[in-house]
């Protein structure tokens, strides 16, 4: 998913698109072509024009991507329907979809299609995009789930263009190159019902290509939560724009590759989306440049205060990610000092208090601090603080409430569920609403981490921002660390704690990628690879 720096510039949303071999070309001895070429696609398929032009609309960038909730999405359908013919709107997503799936066959005659459809529009979607199928000559089954609730229309479509509706789910299953997973779209709650689950296991195990219809069934759209069992989609198609399902973990892992289709909803969705996902030339506009007559306080000073006798090299790490997130000077305090000055003789050590260390514009506190004081002294300081890790066990909402400058809490699950005082799973399972829910107990930025880091601003009426560069190859240990001491270098640089935060998560996922090239990479070689990933997104 990530091109080499050379290539260019890259587009991130999820993953790469589906590279499982149509079971009609495994026959053939044939191969997938590359992704972006052929039958497979890249993730996060762009859709460039109609969301430029929503961009231009709203003035925003242009390459933001955007998750808006399902009544936001059902407000305007329904504005934008009372403008067209009765079902024009299915037609597009359905030719968007039929086209999609076109795009995953070698060839689309002879293939073998079979529908999951449900009992609403989900189903009518996947119902006209199999009878486009058919008019192109692929064999295309529609197992019904709800036989007297199907979409009419699009029964009539498809049994008129050759199709017809499977008496042996199991049978057709079984055979089948793609599946289209039309049991529920943004009308679905709770996890797959009874009936549903043995032939979405089915269409799993059968080595068919699944292809999601607006969501894979059984997903919450609005907050990414997988309450029971759900359809797992190699790829998923969406219409009109993201739901927030999409991009959020667990969800997003149900997902597969995701493809957008326009629908001509742009113009009629809100400016503020639920859910933003910086790209590439977001991350680069952000990024800190110094001018010509930047000095070292121009440019940012921030102040490490992390380490402890236990854990040194909480410090280095730490360190490592400040050096490299564009602030003019790191002072450093605590007792890693030997240790740190050992690794980055630029970095300026200063004995304890925190309050005497010079001039700082942003702190960081909390990694590898064990018991370690500081907290309270930082955090009564007029500038911005990052509170990470050791940092924040006890951290006292009314402290952080009543600070003169911003605070950015940068918990993962574990750390996350104490502050909230919840499960471990809870945060898990319902990553939107806990990140969301943290930051207004603490009136702060929260980026919770994870394999879909999350980002809430203090102010909740502001979008939550996604990260789409994780990689799993970033838990290992100190990977944290360094994404603090890297967040709080942006904050001393000038940036807003939201920005900070999403900036931060975009380089390090980036840099993990960068470093690891498919293979384990260590803390000090992500830090190591954030120039890397910074010149990246600025390569045009
Ligand atoms: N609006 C538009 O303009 C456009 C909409 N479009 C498409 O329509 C989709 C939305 O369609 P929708 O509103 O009909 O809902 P949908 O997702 O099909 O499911 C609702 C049905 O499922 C049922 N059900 C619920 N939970 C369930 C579960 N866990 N497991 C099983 N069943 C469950 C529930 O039935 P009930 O609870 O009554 O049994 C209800 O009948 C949208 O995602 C997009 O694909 C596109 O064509 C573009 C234009
Ligand atoms: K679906």
């Amino acid at each position: 998913m990530v091109r080499a720096p050379s290539c260019g510039r890259t587009e991130l949303l999820s993953r790469p698109a589906p590279r499982r071999i149509p079971r009609s070309a495994r026959s053939r001895g044939e191969q997938p072509g590359p992704a972006g070429a052929g039958g497979a696609r890249p993730a996060g398929v762009r859709n460039v024009t109609p969301r430029k032009r929503h961009a231009r609309s709203h003035g925003m960038l242009l390459s933001m991507r955007h998750a808006y909730s399902v009544d936001t999405v059902r407000a305007a359908e329904a504005e934008l329907m009372a403008e067209l013919p009765e079902g024009a709107l299915m037609q597009r997503a359905a030719a968007g979809l039929a086209a999609a799936v076109a795009g995953l066959l070698p060839r689309v005659s002879g293939a073998r299609v079979v529908l999951l459809v449900g009992s609403g529009d989900n189903g009518g979607d996947a119902l006209y995009a199999g009878a486009r199928l058919a008019r192109r000559g692929a064999g295309v089954s529609a197992v019904l789930l709800a036989p007297d609730r199907a979409h009419q229309g699009g029964l009539t479509a498809l049994r008129a263009a050759g199709g017809r509706v499977a008496e042996d789910p199991f049978g057709v299953l079984a055979v089948a190159d793609v599946v289209l997973d039309g049991i529920t779209g943004i009308g679905g709650h709770g996890g797959l019902r009874p009936d549903a689950v043995p032939v979405a296991r089915a269409a799993r195990g059968s080595g068919a290509t699944v292809v999601a219809v607006d969501l894979p069934s059984g997903v919450e759209a609005d907050t990414g939560e997988v309450r029971g069992e759900a359809v797992r989609a190699d790829a998923t198609v969406t219409f009109g724009t993201y739901k927030p399902g999409l991009l959020v973990d667990p969800a997003h892992e149900y997902a597969g590759a995701v493809r957008l289709v326009d629908i001509g909803l742009g113009p009629r969705l809100p400016s503020v989306p639920d859910l933003e996902a910086l790209q590439h030339a977001d991350v680069a506009r952000l990024l800190p440049v110094p001018a010509a007559e930047s000095d070292k306080y121009r440019r940012g000073v921030v102040g490490v205060v992390a380490g402890s006798a236990r854990y040194p090299g909480a410090a280095v790490l730490a360190v490592a990610g400040a050096v490299h997130g564009g602030a003019g000077a790191v002072r450093y305090v605590g007792p890693g000092a030997d240790a740190v000055i050992a690794r980055f003789p630029e970095v300026l050590v200063h004995g304890w208090p925190p309050s005497r260390a010079g001039r700082v514009q942003a702190w960081v506190i909390g990694p590898g601090l064990g018991d370690g004081p500081g907290v309270a002294e930082v955090l009564e300081s007029d500038v911005p603080v990052l509170v990470d890790a050791d940092g924040l066990r006890g951290l006292d909402p009314d402290a952080v409430r009543a600070r003169s400058a911003p605070t950015l809490l940068t918990p993962h699950a574990g750390e996350a569920a104490v502050l909230l005082g919840v499960d471990r799973g809870e945060v898990e399972g319902a990553r939107l609403g806990s990140v969301r829910a943290l930051a207004a107990k603490y009136g702060a930025t929260v980026l919770l981490k994870g394999s879909t880091t999350l980002v809430a601003d203090a102010d909740a009426r502001r979008p939550v921002r996604v990260n789409p560069t994780g990689t799993s190859w970033l838990a290992t240990a100190g990977s944290g660390d360094v994404l603090s001491g890297l967040a709080g270098s942006l904050l001393a640089a000038g940036l807003e704690p939201v920005d900070a935060g999403s900036v931060a998560a975009y380089l390090h996922g980036l840099a993990a990628r960068l470093a690891s090239q498919g293979a384990p990479v260590s803390a000090q070689d992500v830090a190591g690879a954030i120039p890397r990933a910074w010149g990246d997104t600025r390569t045009p």
